[in-house]
């Protein structure tokens, strides 16, 4: 039996979140790596300190994170994604590494969504690398649609993003999200066939 950790990756809106929870309701465990990085950057107390530093107290109303300020403040400059990303990622790689060892207790396969794989160089943490790769004005209409960010913020976030296209070349499997949920699913049915068979 081999233990096998593997990368959900793909740019801002491009479907991760429907193939992680199709992946969990067919029974394996996913780690989600913006919920780790929230419930840090919410409850650490060094990571509060520095954020408040580096970006003001604003960062935080009554003891929970702002994160409509942070994020304006944060994508408008990219000094400012920089020093968030080394406030944040190292303590979110240390908390991935400690879950996966305990997950892989009982399970072969543990998966990580974790949208900037590639911006952090984190690839190497991984056995096998699965991009979601949708084209750009789907991603925007659709993260837009779901009325959590306009447009414009999408845009700017992205410009903070490797493109997915550079992105195809450098994983395993590539599984298009340019039409139906249901194709989505079959196609994420076809890579979990693969990596049962690779884990045993
Ligand atoms: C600025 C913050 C508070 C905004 O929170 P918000 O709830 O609006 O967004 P959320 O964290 O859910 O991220 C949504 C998407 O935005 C994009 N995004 C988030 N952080 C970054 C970043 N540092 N660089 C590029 N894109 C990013 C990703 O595609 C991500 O999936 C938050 O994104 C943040 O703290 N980012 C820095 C830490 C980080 O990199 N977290 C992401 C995973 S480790
Ligand atoms: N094939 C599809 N058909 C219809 N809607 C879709 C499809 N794929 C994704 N969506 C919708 O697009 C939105 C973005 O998808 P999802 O949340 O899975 O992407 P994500 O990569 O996790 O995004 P984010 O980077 O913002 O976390 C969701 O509202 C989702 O339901």
């Amino acid at each position: 039996m081999k233990k096998l950790k593997v990368a959900i990756t793909g740019g801002i809106g491009a479907g991760k979140s429907l193939v992680s929870n199709f992946i969990e309701r067919e029974g394996f465990p996913v780690l989600f790596s913006d919920e780790i990085a929230k419930g840090i950057m919410q409850s650490d107390v060094d990571v509060i300190r520095l954020i408040k530093k580096e970006f003001g107290e604003e960062s935080y109303i009554n003891e929970k994170l702002n994160t409509k300020y942070l994020a304006e403040k944060v994508f408008n400059n990219e000094d400012n994604v920089d020093k968030i990303n080394a406030i944040v990622h190292p303590i979110v790689v240390e908390k991935i590494n400690e879950i996966t060892e305990s997950l892989f207790k009982s399970n072969n396969l543990v998966f990580v969504e974790i949208p900037l794989l590639f911006e952090s160089e984190l690839e190497n943490l991984f056995d096998y690398i699965i991009l979601v790769y949708s084209n750009e004005n789907l991603r925007i209409a659709r993260t837009s649609e779901r009325s959590k960010l306009s447009e414009g913020e999408v845009r700017k976030r992205m410009m903070f993003q490797i493109p997915d296209e550079e992105k195809k070349d450098k994983v395993d499997f590539v599984i298009e999200n340019n039409s139906s949920k249901d194709d989505l699913e079959n196609r994420v049915k076809l890579v979990l066939i693969l990596l049962k068979e690779l884990s045993k």
